[in-house]
């Protein structure tokens, strides 16, 4: 994605118009306040090399030059009052220079000797540039040699000035250079702290370019020898400063590179810029190899690199603001600001213009406000970056989110198919309703939530989270069953308003997939107006899918158990499940030392039941028999049919008289009930046969033997009776 022009481009363009405009007028001012200098007449000596244009004189620069000029001038009398005079020239990169001549008396007088790459020690911080102080009572009509060596083309302008206006402009050209290097120093601190935080690696580009741009102008001023740890540059005179120059060419590429995002387009122009960025790193590596035959030529070279350098920059950002880059056109009025103060510095090296502080220092300025901008319109890389992580966070916290949720549907699945497996059925919806709400609740916070159904598997449900609200929740339902049951039976989820909430709250109502006529509702409720996600409602909805369908799952699997267990005619036990029972609870009473009787309920004559009401009739007695005995037993006490119109009765903790008590008043049901099949009132007896478990027996073969042989004897006593079968039978 291309960053744009945005209304911060706007402010920071304004700012940095306001601080070049107060710069302007500083550099102005300096200019104006420039002191007026003595003249001197120049006269280069004859038989020695250099030009002079006026007042200046031109040291070409390449391999190594001496030049000697005359300087004639009048010295005004001494002042008491005033301080001495002095010749000032400009901080050229010069091996040697000095003046000589002779004093009014003839005696010889020579200056202080200086050196660009070695200065002295007694020399002020930051020194502007070179002081020749002349002797105080020197008057009249001066002549005197200017003596000066390099191999980097200077324009030497030699001025006479008085010692003190001298010193106040060396002050300005100092606030300059300090300002110059802060600036630098501050951007470059920015940048690193910049990159910390972000990793962004074009704040490294910055850094290098404010890094090598500092050591560049420092070293152009001559500052940077004056440092311990520098001055062993000096070594390379010249040539440490042309290093320089192509390494911040390179950098300056770099970040160009960055800025204007070239590489992400893979435009044809990152490689170049790529490729000329290794030609110049490569060219100051030969600067300061120092190779005696190139030596003449690396000024030229560095420059040629650098013009090169200047002008992929215009070209690189013209395009740059065609496809509006951030801050493009303000760096790119800058990049000429740059580029002329550049040239002006250059007019002044070859003595086309004024040595002043504008020509020397004004391109150093552009030069540190172009970086400072070019670094921090940068910024908007870290507003990609910010919203990448943003991005990554959102995503992240999203698929913490999804998998929780996860978690949580996986937790549910597992807890309904642990919990319902061996649930009665009577509470198998409420434990379905339970789970479901214990696990959805943590995932869709809710003040409230509840499941209401009506007819659900046959009984009705109200489950309220928490327990504390369901009289009110109930009431609520109650309320409006008829507008929530039409809601529930569109199957489609919704959320409204509260509209009885004292506070503003919400409601969604997630329809349950019951069967009809029953229907139901999740109902969840929040504070707020904010309501619940689409996702937090889908969520309900597949959470309430999940626990309906192992509700059903689960009671299926009961019925179709229970079907397996008892008898299809009767509805009682089957003679394998009665079998089971019987040895369960003979062991259960057996350890336990409870009693245990069992009775064999046998009806009297069906044979000629059947014959007279037919097959079905029969039928139809047998499962109005096994109702009445069932209505005569109590809880506790298993009923199952053992075999054609024979059944068991298991009456745990009951013996003796208590069993034989039970006999009868299922024998007596029995008698009682009127069986009417088909407009014929039928009359049905029973007889039983009791046994009771005997003290040792945790088995029930002994005691069906009993119980059948005791029926037996009922039988034999005239049916309709019930027969207590002795411990022993004789
Ligand atoms: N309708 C119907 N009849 C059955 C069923 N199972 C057994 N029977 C009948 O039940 C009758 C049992 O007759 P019996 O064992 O001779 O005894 P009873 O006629 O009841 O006479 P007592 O037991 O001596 O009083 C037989 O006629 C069977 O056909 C059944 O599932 N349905």
């Amino acid at each position: 994605m291309q960053p744009q022009h945005s209304p911060r481009d706007g402010f920071f363009a304004a700012g940095l118009l306001l601080l070049l405009a107060l710069f302007a007028a500083g550099v102005v001012g300096a200019i104006r306040g420039e002191v007026q200098h003595a003249s001197i007449r120049i006269q280069p000596l004859a038989g020695k090399a250099g030009a002079h244009r006026g007042e200046v004189l031109l040291l070409p620069g390449g391999a190594e030059h001496e030049v000697v000029a005359r300087l004639d001038f009048i010295l005004p009398p001494p002042d008491p009052e005033r301080a001495r005079w002095i010749i000032w020239l400009g901080r050229d990169p010069l091996d040697a220079i000095w003046l000589q001549g002779s004093d009014g008396a003839g005696a010889p007088w020579r200056s202080i000797h200086y050196d660009f790459f070695h200065p002295d020690a007694e020399q002020p911080a930051l020194p502007a540039g070179f002081t020749f102080p002349l002797p105080a009572d020197w008057q009249g009509p001066v002549t005197l040699e200017l003596h000066a060596r390099g191999a980097v083309r200077s324009a030497l302008w030699p001025r006479l000035l008085r010692e003190s206006d001298a010193l106040a402009g060396a002050r300005m050209a100092v606030a300059l250079n300090a300002g110059a290097y802060a600036g630098l120093f501050m951007l470059a601190l920015i940048v690193l702290v910049l990159y910390a935080v972000t990793r962004e690696r074009s704040f490294v580009a910055a850094f290098v370019c404010a890094a090598v741009g500092l050591l560049l102008l420092a070293a152009f001023n001559g500052h940077l020898f004056q440092l311990p740890g520098f001055s062993l540059l000096a070594a390379w005179r010249g040539q440490a400063i042309w290093a320089l120059l192509s390494l911040f060419s390179a950098s300056v590429m770099q970040l160009l590179l960055r800025y204007a995002s070239l590489r992400e387009g893979g435009a044809p122009a990152a490689r170049w810029f790529e490729g000329y960025s290794v030609a110049l790193v490569l060219l100051a590596a030969t600067c300061l190899l120092d190779l005696p035959p190139l030596r003449p030529w690396m000024q030229a070279l560095a420059m040629l690199g650098w013009i090169g350098a200047g002008f992929g920059a215009l070209v690189v950002l013209g395009d740059a603001v065609r496809r509006r880059v951030a801050m493009a056109w303000p760096i790119l009025v800058l990049a000429f600001l740059a580029i002329g103060a550049g040239l002006a510095n250059e007019a002044m090296v070859r003595g086309w213009l004024a040595d002043t502080l504008w020509t020397r220092y004004g391109y150093q300025v552009a030069v540190v406000v172009l970086l400072a901008t070019m670094s921090l319109s940068l910024f908007s890389h870290i507003g990609e970056y910010r919203d990448q992580r943003d991005r990554d966070r959102l995503a992240r916290v999203d698929s913490e989110r999804r998998m929780g949720r996860e978690a949580a549907r996986n937790a549910l699945t597992l807890a309904l198919q642990a919990r319902l497996r061996n649930q009665p059925t009577a509470d198998l919806e409420w434990t379905a309703a339970r789970l479901l709400l214990e696990h959805l609740v943590p995932q869709v916070p809710s003040a409230t939530a509840a499941v209401v159904a009506y007819g659900y598997h046959g009984h009705d449900l109200l489950v309220v989270e928490p327990v504390e609200r369901k009289q009110r929740i109930a009431d609520d339902i109650a309320a409006r069953a008829l507008a929530l049951k039409r809601m529930a039976s569109n199957g489609v989820p919704m959320q409204q308003p509260l509209a009885h909430a004292a506070t503003e709250a919400t409601e969604a109502l997630v329809p349950l997939p019951i069967r009809s006529p029953g229907w139901g509702l999740l109902v969840l409720q929040r504070e707020g107006s904010d309501g619940f996600s689409t996702e937090e409602i889908a969520l309900a909805g597949e959470f309430a899918r999940l626990a309906a369908l192992h509700a059903d799952e689960a009671l299926a699997a009961y019925q179709l158990r229970r079907s397996a267990e008892l008898d299809a005619l009767t509805g009682t036990f089957n003679r394998r499940s009665i079998d089971q029972w019987l040895s369960r609870t003979f062991l259960d009473a057996s350890r336990r030392q409870q009693s245990l009787s069992l009775l064999f309920i046998d009806i009297d004559h069906f044979k000629s039941i059947n014959d007279r009401l037919g097959h079905a009739g029969g039928d139809h007695c047998l499962r109005e028999v096994a109702a009445a005995l069932r209505g005569a037993l109590e809880e506790g006490d298993l009923l199952g049919r053992y075999g054609g119109e024979e059944f068991v009765a298991l009456l745990p903790g009951r013996a003796g008289a208590d069993a034989r008590e039970m006999g009868e008043r299922l024998r007596a049901a029995v008698e009682r009930s009127v069986v009417e099949y088909e407009g014929r009132n039928e009359r049905i007896t029973v007889s039983i046969g009791v046994a009771t478990r005997l003290e040792r027996e945790s088995t029930p073969a002994a005691a069906i033997e009993r119980a059948d042989k005791a029926l037996y004897a009922a039988k034999r006593g005239g049916r309709n009776c019930v027969h207590v079968a002795p411990a022993v039978f004789t």
